[in-house]
């Protein structure tokens, strides 16, 4: 099972660009499956609570372990279930990098990397890099704002970002890195995701979209 994680902080559009990537695998006639973390698992469901400030504060560690936990079920028994088995391909909206990035602050990278070391790398890791005004103004044009999801925050997740492309990039993951905005102006989600397709499909080696 060859895994594309796709990566960045909230509002940078992981999810739009997940589905719509997805979307260009299966025309394509690629076997692939989307996935998204958290999970709508029992852990899952625990961690969303959390997440919508339902649970109280928000302990870092407790979320890292809760994260990784429920990435561990989706690997072993989620994506099975809603996959019909392992697909040739996982589109994973959100992966471990999301753990190192946002719990990796408070928590430290290397326990955050430790504790999920047995989910295995992503093949491909698509990080779309915008600048945090621009995310908030679109989460807040979105509606619902959950914990993390604050200017401050999201520029040092933002930062921590930046170590764990670093890392993965050490460890072979081919990191495909797309500007969400560029020369100040916000690029349209048709022009991202045309980047996208055709730089994931050539890192999976697969003719073009
Ligand atoms: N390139 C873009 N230009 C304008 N709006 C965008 C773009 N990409 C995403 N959005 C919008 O921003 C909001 C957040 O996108 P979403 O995919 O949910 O982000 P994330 O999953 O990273 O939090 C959504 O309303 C989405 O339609
Ligand atoms: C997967 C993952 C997500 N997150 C954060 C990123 C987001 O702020 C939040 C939820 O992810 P998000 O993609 O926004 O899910 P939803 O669209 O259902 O709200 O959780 C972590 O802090 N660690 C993780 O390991």
């Amino acid at each position: 099972m060859r895994i594309v994680a796709l990566e960045g902080i909230d509002g940078s559009g992981v999810s739009t660009h997940s589905k719509l990537l997805h979307g260009k695998l299966v025309e394509a006639g690629v076997p692939s499956c989307l996935w998204k973390e958290p999970t709508e698992g029992p852990v899952g469901g625990l961690i969303r609570g959390f997440l919508r400030g339902a649970g109280g504060a928000v302990d870092s560690d407790v979320m890292a372990l809760l994260f990784a936990a429920d990435r561990l079920w989706g690997l072993r028994l989620g994506v099975a279930e809603r996959c019909g088995g392992r697909p040739e391909v996982l589109v994973v909206d959100r992966y471990k990098y999301s753990s190192l990035a946002y719990q990796g602050i408070s928590s430290g990278l290397e326990w955050v990397d430790a504790i999920n070391s047995k989910a295995p790398e992503a093949e491909v890791l698509v990080y779309i890099d915008v600048p945090p005004e621009v995310a908030m103004r679109r989460i807040t044009a979105r509606g619902r704002r959950e914990v993390f999801e604050t200017p401050d925050f999201l520029s040092r997740v933002k930062t921590m970002y930046e170590e764990v492309l670093r890392l993965a990039s050490g460890r072979g993951v081919r990191v495909v890195r797309v500007e969400g905005v560029r020369g100040g102006v916000e690029r349209s989600i048709e022009d991202v995701q045309s980047e996208i397709a055709a730089r994931v499909f050539e890192a999976l080696g697969l003719p073009g979209p």
